[in-house]
């Protein structure tokens, strides 16, 4: 039977990287889907920025939307500090079965809940459910049109805390128009683009940091 493009993924974990090395499950990421099949992990070019927003943010809680194969979960887990906690919400419970598998290999179960269901039936519970006060740094990497409604719904959960991190993926590939020009216009929102490139291409992408100033 025919496997599945997140299922090879897996497969060049397991094959490429070494289990409790979450550096090595990124690379065998990267090296798979730069030579073999393109995949929409945030990839190596807009890693390196993630990795650079992290490490300034040093986040204690951080919000990852859409977990797909559990690329940047590893990546952003792997730089927190040690009791930080990374909450990833993924709708699509055939690639949160594969995101499981990924962030075990890496080892990082004991910094990482996955959560399956929808960010706009989840993020309202997080508080009660999940015990979580504020969120440090919030990773968008949904579906496109529901970076705005769920920074709406984040906001008036009053689960961003003031100096707290919104982080966009794919701002012009595929694109978040509606998103850019709210918290581009916004007074509650300092943001800042960094231009990259569509992971694994030369196409233009890039990332929208926007600081939550309360
Ligand atoms: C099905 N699904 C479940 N989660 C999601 C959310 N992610 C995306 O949609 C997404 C899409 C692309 C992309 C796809 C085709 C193309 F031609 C160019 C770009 C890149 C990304 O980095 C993404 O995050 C989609
Ligand atoms: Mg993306």
């Amino acid at each position: 039977t025919q496997s599945t493009r997140p299922q090879r993924i897996l497969g060049a974990v397991q094959q490429n990287a070494t289990r409790g090395d979450p550096r090595s499950v990124v690379r065998a990421i990267d090296q798979y889907c730069r030579s073999q099949e393109w995949a929409m992990n945030v990839g190596d070019e807009k890693g390196c920025i993630l990795d650079s927003v992290v490490s300034e943010v040093n986040p204690s809680t951080v919000l990852e939307l859409g977990t797909y194969c559990g690329y940047s979960t590893v990546r952003i887990a792997s730089l927190l500090p040690p009791h930080a906690k990374l909450i990833t919400l993924e709708f699509n419970p055939k690639f949160a079965v594969i995101a499981r598998q990924v962030i075990a290999w890496a080892g990082l179960e004991d910094k990482i809940q996955l959560v399956e269901g929808s960010s706009g039936d989840l993020i309202p519970k997080l508080k009660e459910q999940f015990g979580v006060k504020a969120f440090d740094l919030v990773f968008l990497d949904h579906w496109k049109d529901r970076y705005l409604p769920d920074t709406k719904l984040i906001e008036e959960c009053g689960l961003l805390r003031k100096g707290g991190v919104l982080l966009a993926d794919n701002v012009i590939c595929p694109g978040a128009p509606e998103y850019l020009e709210f918290v581009r216009s916004s007074p509650r929102y300092e943001s800042q683009y960094f231009k990259s490139h569509l992971e694994y291409t030369k196409v233009e992408d890039g990332l929208e940091k926007s600081v939550f100033l309360g």
